[in-house]
Protein backbone atom coordinates (compact mmCIF):
# COMPACT_ATOMS: atom_id res chain seq x y z
CA UNK A 1 0.00 0.00 0.00
CA UNK A 2 1.16 3.39 -0.71
CA UNK A 3 3.31 4.98 1.92
CA UNK A 4 2.40 2.50 4.48
CA UNK A 5 5.55 0.75 6.68
CA UNK A 6 7.82 3.35 4.64
CA UNK A 7 10.89 3.57 7.52
CA UNK A 8 9.72 7.18 8.64
CA UNK A 9 12.31 9.74 8.33
CA UNK A 10 10.80 12.20 10.81
CA UNK A 11 12.83 10.87 13.93
CA UNK A 12 13.20 12.81 17.84
CA UNK A 13 16.81 13.57 17.54
CA UNK A 14 16.34 15.31 13.51
CA UNK A 15 13.24 17.05 13.38
CA UNK A 16 12.77 20.11 15.77
CA UNK A 17 14.61 18.86 19.01
CA UNK A 18 14.82 22.09 19.95
CA UNK A 19 10.78 22.73 20.35
CA UNK A 20 10.71 19.08 21.71
CA UNK A 21 13.03 19.62 24.19
CA UNK A 22 11.92 23.22 25.02
CA UNK A 23 8.89 22.57 26.83
CA UNK A 24 8.35 25.65 29.42
CA UNK A 25 9.14 24.01 32.84
CA UNK A 26 7.42 26.23 35.31
CA UNK A 27 5.42 24.16 37.98
CA UNK A 28 3.04 25.50 40.75
CA UNK A 29 6.24 26.23 42.98
CA UNK A 30 8.61 26.81 40.35
CA UNK A 31 10.42 24.20 40.80
CA UNK A 32 11.25 20.61 38.90
CA UNK A 33 10.32 17.25 39.73
CA UNK A 34 11.39 14.44 37.55
CA UNK A 35 8.25 13.38 37.19
CA UNK A 36 5.94 15.75 37.28
CA UNK A 37 3.62 17.72 34.59
CA UNK A 38 6.32 19.88 33.52
CA UNK A 39 2.92 21.38 31.41
CA UNK A 40 1.96 23.99 33.87
CA UNK A 41 -1.82 25.48 33.57
CA UNK A 42 -0.63 28.90 31.83
CA UNK A 43 1.46 26.63 29.34
CA UNK A 44 -1.23 24.61 28.73
CA UNK A 45 -3.79 27.66 28.24
CA UNK A 46 -0.72 29.41 26.27
CA UNK A 47 -1.23 26.51 23.76
CA UNK A 48 -4.41 26.89 23.42
CA UNK A 49 -4.82 30.53 23.05
CA UNK A 50 -2.27 29.84 19.82
CA UNK A 51 -4.80 27.55 18.50
CA UNK A 52 -7.84 29.73 19.05
CA UNK A 53 -6.26 32.59 18.10
CA UNK A 54 -6.00 31.12 14.77
CA UNK A 55 -9.63 28.90 14.59
CA UNK A 56 -12.94 31.09 13.71
CA UNK A 57 -14.84 28.75 15.72
CA UNK A 58 -14.67 26.64 19.55
CA UNK A 59 -15.26 22.86 18.88
CA UNK A 60 -16.43 20.72 21.60
CA UNK A 61 -15.79 17.31 20.75
CA UNK A 62 -12.17 16.33 20.64
CA UNK A 63 -11.13 13.37 18.49
CA UNK A 64 -8.28 11.11 18.84
CA UNK A 65 -7.11 8.87 15.27
CA UNK A 66 -5.76 5.70 16.08
CA UNK A 67 -2.90 4.24 14.18
CA UNK A 68 -3.79 3.81 10.72
CA UNK A 69 -6.98 6.21 11.10
CA UNK A 70 -4.97 9.41 10.70
CA UNK A 71 -2.53 8.85 8.10
CA UNK A 72 -0.77 11.62 6.31
CA UNK A 73 -1.29 9.25 2.63
CA UNK A 74 -4.53 7.94 3.56
CA UNK A 75 -6.87 10.79 1.76
CA UNK A 76 -10.28 8.61 3.17
CA UNK A 77 -9.50 8.72 6.81
CA UNK A 78 -11.36 10.19 9.33
CA UNK A 79 -8.70 12.92 10.19
CA UNK A 80 -9.20 13.51 5.76
CA UNK A 81 -12.69 13.66 6.17
CA UNK A 82 -13.20 17.16 8.03
CA UNK A 83 -15.01 19.89 6.49
CA UNK A 84 -13.36 23.02 6.13
CA UNK A 85 -10.14 21.87 7.87
CA UNK A 86 -7.08 24.47 9.59
CA UNK A 87 -4.77 22.29 9.95
CA UNK A 88 -1.66 22.86 12.27
CA UNK A 89 1.34 20.85 12.39
CA UNK A 90 2.45 19.31 15.14
CA UNK A 91 6.14 21.17 14.36
CA UNK A 92 4.27 24.65 13.96
CA UNK A 93 2.46 24.61 17.64
CA UNK A 94 4.22 25.66 20.36
CA UNK A 95 5.74 23.38 22.88
CA UNK A 96 4.02 20.59 21.47
CA UNK A 97 5.31 17.47 20.96
CA UNK A 98 6.04 15.85 17.59
CA UNK A 99 4.27 12.31 16.46
CA UNK A 100 7.12 9.89 15.02
CA UNK A 101 5.13 6.80 14.23
CA UNK A 102 4.13 5.40 10.88
CA UNK A 103 0.58 6.10 10.82
CA UNK A 104 0.61 9.16 12.50
CA UNK A 105 0.70 12.00 10.67
CA UNK A 106 1.33 14.33 13.33
CA UNK A 107 -1.30 17.37 13.51
CA UNK A 108 -3.97 18.68 15.00
CA UNK A 109 -6.97 19.62 12.39
CA UNK A 110 -9.86 21.40 12.83
CA UNK A 111 -13.06 21.37 10.98
CA UNK A 112 -16.51 20.03 10.71
CA UNK A 113 -17.67 16.29 10.79
CA UNK A 114 -21.43 16.08 10.38
CA UNK A 115 -21.68 19.80 10.23
CA UNK A 116 -20.49 19.67 13.97
CA UNK A 117 -17.12 21.41 14.84
CA UNK A 118 -14.43 19.45 16.19
CA UNK A 119 -10.89 18.84 16.81
CA UNK A 120 -8.30 16.05 15.59
CA UNK A 121 -5.68 14.86 16.21
CA UNK A 122 -4.19 13.06 13.18
CA UNK A 123 -1.42 11.35 14.94
CA UNK A 124 -1.09 10.80 19.12
CA UNK A 125 2.05 10.47 21.21
CA UNK A 126 3.23 7.06 22.95
CA UNK A 127 5.55 6.06 25.94
CA UNK A 128 7.36 3.93 23.37
CA UNK A 129 8.54 7.14 21.98
CA UNK A 130 10.37 8.49 24.28
CA UNK A 131 7.48 10.63 26.48
CA UNK A 132 6.53 10.07 29.37
CA UNK A 133 3.04 9.34 30.28
CA UNK A 134 1.91 13.18 30.96
CA UNK A 135 3.24 14.27 27.87
CA UNK A 136 1.56 11.65 25.91
CA UNK A 137 -1.46 13.08 27.14
CA UNK A 138 -0.79 16.66 27.54
CA UNK A 139 -2.59 17.66 24.14
CA UNK A 140 -6.42 16.36 25.86
CA UNK A 141 -5.43 19.22 28.34
CA UNK A 142 -5.16 21.81 25.26
CA UNK A 143 -8.68 20.40 23.75
CA UNK A 144 -10.29 21.00 27.17
CA UNK A 145 -8.78 24.74 27.60
CA UNK A 146 -10.07 25.10 24.31
CA UNK A 147 -13.77 24.30 25.22
CA UNK A 148 -13.78 20.62 24.67
CA UNK A 149 -16.07 18.83 26.43
CA UNK A 150 -16.19 15.35 24.87
CA UNK A 151 -13.61 13.20 24.00
CA UNK A 152 -13.43 10.37 21.77
CA UNK A 153 -9.99 8.29 21.74
CA UNK A 154 -10.04 5.69 18.85
CA UNK A 155 -7.19 3.26 18.68
CA UNK A 156 -5.50 0.46 16.57
CA UNK A 157 -5.94 -2.90 18.90
CA UNK A 158 -5.28 -6.96 18.94
CA UNK A 159 -7.96 -8.59 19.60
CA UNK A 160 -7.87 -11.58 22.62
CA UNK A 161 -11.49 -12.44 22.92
CA UNK A 162 -11.95 -15.43 20.89
CA UNK A 163 -15.23 -13.98 19.51
CA UNK A 164 -14.14 -11.23 17.92
CA UNK A 165 -13.00 -10.97 14.44
CA UNK A 166 -10.31 -8.69 12.34
CA UNK A 167 -12.13 -5.40 11.43
CA UNK A 168 -14.17 -5.31 14.38
CA UNK A 169 -14.67 -2.79 16.20
CA UNK A 170 -14.87 -2.83 20.12
CA UNK A 171 -16.64 0.18 21.89
CA UNK A 172 -14.26 0.47 25.54
CA UNK A 173 -16.21 -0.16 28.33
CA UNK A 174 -13.44 -0.37 31.33
CA UNK A 175 -9.64 -0.46 30.87
CA UNK A 176 -7.07 -2.20 32.75
CA UNK A 177 -4.10 0.49 33.42
CA UNK A 178 -1.13 -2.21 33.52
CA UNK A 179 1.48 0.47 33.62
CA UNK A 180 -0.34 2.08 36.54
CA UNK A 181 -0.10 -1.32 38.28
CA UNK A 182 3.73 -0.52 38.17
CA UNK A 183 3.15 3.25 39.70
CA UNK A 184 2.97 4.51 35.99
CA UNK A 185 0.08 7.08 35.15
CA UNK A 186 0.23 10.35 33.71
CA UNK A 187 -1.38 12.43 36.89
CA UNK A 188 1.77 11.44 39.06
CA UNK A 189 3.54 14.52 40.08
CA UNK A 190 1.90 17.78 42.18
CA UNK A 191 -2.00 17.35 40.85
CA UNK A 192 -3.05 20.93 39.76
CA UNK A 193 -6.19 21.64 41.24
CA UNK A 194 -7.50 23.67 37.88
CA UNK A 195 -7.40 20.29 35.85
CA UNK A 196 -8.42 18.33 38.26
CA UNK A 197 -8.72 16.76 41.63
CA UNK A 198 -5.80 14.35 43.46
CA UNK A 199 -7.78 11.58 43.46
CA UNK A 200 -9.59 10.68 40.17
CA UNK A 201 -12.53 8.34 40.09
CA UNK A 202 -12.32 5.92 37.20
CA UNK A 203 -15.48 3.47 37.93
CA UNK A 204 -17.42 5.43 35.10
CA UNK A 205 -14.60 6.77 32.69
CA UNK A 206 -16.64 5.45 30.13
CA UNK A 207 -19.85 6.81 29.10
CA UNK A 208 -22.38 4.37 29.60
CA UNK A 209 -25.13 6.37 27.67
CA UNK A 210 -22.47 6.92 25.39
CA UNK A 211 -21.72 2.93 24.78
CA UNK A 212 -25.71 2.42 24.34
CA UNK A 213 -25.92 4.77 21.60
CA UNK A 214 -22.93 3.80 19.67
CA UNK A 215 -24.43 0.19 19.81
CA UNK A 216 -27.46 1.28 18.34
CA UNK A 217 -26.04 3.37 16.19
CA UNK A 218 -23.64 0.57 14.51
CA UNK A 219 -27.12 -1.58 14.30
CA UNK A 220 -29.15 0.78 12.21
CA UNK A 221 -25.91 1.57 10.16
CA UNK A 222 -25.31 -1.81 9.31
CA UNK A 223 -22.53 -2.49 11.64
CA UNK A 224 -24.35 -4.29 14.55
CA UNK A 225 -22.41 -7.39 13.74
CA UNK A 226 -18.72 -5.61 13.76
CA UNK A 227 -19.47 -4.45 16.76
CA UNK A 228 -19.13 -5.49 20.38
CA UNK A 229 -18.05 -3.79 23.38
CA UNK A 230 -15.27 -4.71 25.91
CA UNK A 231 -11.72 -4.11 28.14
CA UNK A 232 -9.32 -2.69 26.75
CA UNK A 233 -5.38 -2.78 27.81
CA UNK A 234 -2.44 -0.74 26.98
CA UNK A 235 1.02 -1.72 27.74
CA UNK A 236 4.56 0.23 27.19
CA UNK A 237 5.18 -1.38 23.99
CA UNK A 238 6.97 -0.81 21.59
CA UNK A 239 7.55 -4.82 21.54
CA UNK A 240 4.28 -6.81 20.94
CA UNK A 241 2.86 -9.13 23.23
CA UNK A 242 4.73 -12.87 24.35
CA UNK A 243 2.09 -15.85 24.50
CA UNK A 244 2.49 -15.94 27.73
CA UNK A 245 1.59 -12.37 28.29
CA UNK A 246 -1.46 -12.53 25.95
CA UNK A 247 -2.60 -15.28 27.82
CA UNK A 248 -2.03 -13.73 31.24
CA UNK A 249 -4.15 -10.20 29.86
CA UNK A 250 -6.66 -13.04 28.47
CA UNK A 251 -7.27 -14.61 32.30
CA UNK A 252 -7.32 -11.28 33.37
CA UNK A 253 -10.43 -10.16 31.68
CA UNK A 254 -8.81 -8.26 28.69
CA UNK A 255 -10.59 -8.22 25.40
CA UNK A 256 -8.35 -6.18 23.32
CA UNK A 257 -4.81 -4.75 24.01
CA UNK A 258 -2.94 -1.96 22.50
CA UNK A 259 0.06 0.73 23.43
CA UNK A 260 -1.65 3.60 23.97
CA UNK A 261 -5.65 5.73 25.23
CA UNK A 262 -5.65 4.73 28.70
CA UNK A 263 -3.42 7.66 29.92
CA UNK A 264 -5.43 10.02 27.75
CA UNK A 265 -8.84 9.18 29.52
CA UNK A 266 -7.46 9.20 32.79
CA UNK A 267 -6.11 12.59 31.64
CA UNK A 268 -9.79 13.33 30.10
CA UNK A 269 -11.46 12.07 33.19
CA UNK A 270 -9.86 14.13 35.55
CA UNK A 271 -10.85 17.16 33.78
CA UNK A 272 -14.29 15.90 33.83
CA UNK A 273 -14.75 15.15 29.98
CA UNK A 274 -17.03 13.04 29.43
CA UNK A 275 -15.34 9.94 27.44
CA UNK A 276 -16.10 8.15 24.85
CA UNK A 277 -13.56 5.28 22.99
CA UNK A 278 -13.42 2.30 20.64
CA UNK A 279 -10.77 -0.07 19.75
CA UNK A 280 -10.33 -0.97 16.05
CA UNK A 281 -9.38 -4.59 15.73
CA UNK A 282 -6.35 -4.91 13.62
CA UNK A 283 -4.78 -8.42 14.50
CA UNK A 284 -5.86 -10.95 17.08
CA UNK A 285 -3.67 -11.81 19.68
CA UNK A 286 -1.74 -14.78 19.20
CA UNK A 287 -1.78 -17.33 22.22
CA UNK A 288 -0.76 -20.47 20.23
CA UNK A 289 2.96 -21.12 20.33
CA UNK A 290 2.14 -23.42 17.36
CA UNK A 291 1.57 -20.31 15.55
CA UNK A 292 3.57 -19.39 12.31
CA UNK A 293 2.19 -15.97 11.98
CA UNK A 294 3.77 -12.67 14.38
CA UNK A 295 1.91 -9.51 14.68
CA UNK A 296 3.29 -6.72 13.11
CA UNK A 297 2.57 -2.80 12.54
CA UNK A 298 1.86 -3.43 8.44
CA UNK A 299 -1.22 -5.09 9.26
CA UNK A 300 -2.40 -3.05 11.61
CA UNK A 301 -2.26 0.18 9.37
CA UNK A 302 -3.64 -1.90 6.37
CA UNK A 303 -6.67 -2.90 8.69
CA UNK A 304 -7.13 0.78 9.34
CA UNK A 305 -7.02 1.55 5.65
CA UNK A 306 -9.15 -1.12 4.91
CA UNK A 307 -12.11 -0.09 7.50
CA UNK A 308 -11.71 3.65 6.87
CA UNK A 309 -15.24 4.32 4.96
CA UNK A 310 -16.88 2.22 8.03
CA UNK A 311 -15.03 4.13 10.96
CA UNK A 312 -15.58 7.26 9.02
CA UNK A 313 -19.29 6.69 8.97
CA UNK A 314 -19.46 5.52 12.63
CA UNK A 315 -17.61 8.25 14.18
CA UNK A 316 -19.22 11.18 12.24
CA UNK A 317 -23.28 9.27 13.35
CA UNK A 318 -21.29 9.44 17.29
CA UNK A 319 -20.24 13.11 16.15
CA UNK A 320 -23.99 13.94 15.31
CA UNK A 321 -25.65 12.32 17.95
CA UNK A 322 -23.03 13.78 20.80
CA UNK A 323 -23.64 17.25 19.05
CA UNK A 324 -27.70 16.30 20.01
CA UNK A 325 -26.81 15.70 23.67
CA UNK A 326 -24.99 18.99 23.81
O1 LIG B 1 -3.04 2.84 19.82
P1 LIG B 1 -2.72 3.32 18.45
O2 LIG B 1 -2.10 4.66 18.43
O3 LIG B 1 -3.90 3.21 17.53
O4 LIG B 1 -1.58 2.34 17.85
C1 LIG B 1 -1.51 0.94 18.02
O5 LIG B 1 -0.80 0.45 16.91
C2 LIG B 1 0.61 0.42 17.20
C3 LIG B 1 1.11 -0.98 16.99
O6 LIG B 1 0.90 -1.42 15.69
C4 LIG B 1 0.76 0.83 18.65
O7 LIG B 1 1.10 2.18 18.72
C5 LIG B 1 -0.61 0.59 19.20
O8 LIG B 1 -0.90 1.38 20.34
N1 LIG C 1 -0.74 -5.49 20.64
C1 LIG C 1 -0.48 -4.25 21.08
N2 LIG C 1 -0.81 -3.16 20.42
C2 LIG C 1 -1.44 -3.31 19.25
C3 LIG C 1 -1.76 -4.57 18.74
C4 LIG C 1 -1.39 -5.72 19.47
O1 LIG C 1 -1.64 -6.88 19.07
N3 LIG C 1 -2.41 -4.37 17.56
C5 LIG C 1 -2.47 -3.04 17.38
N4 LIG C 1 -1.90 -2.40 18.41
Amino acid sequence: MNGTCELKTKVLNRTNESKVNNVEQETQNGQYYANSNVYSYESVVKIAQFLLDRVPFTPKIGIICGSGMGAYWNKGSLAEALQNPIKFPYEDIPNFPISTVEGHAGQLVFGYLSDVPVMCMQGRFHYYEGYPLWKCAMPVRVMKMIGVTHLIATNAAGGLNKTYKVGDIMIVKDHINMMGFAGNNPLQGPNEERFGPRFPPMNSAYNKQLIRKAKEIATAEGLGDLVHDGVYTCLGGPSFETVAELKMLGMLGCDAVGMSTVHEVITARHCNMTVFAFSLITNMCITDYDCKEEANHCEVLDVGKLREGDLKHFVSKVVEYMAQTM
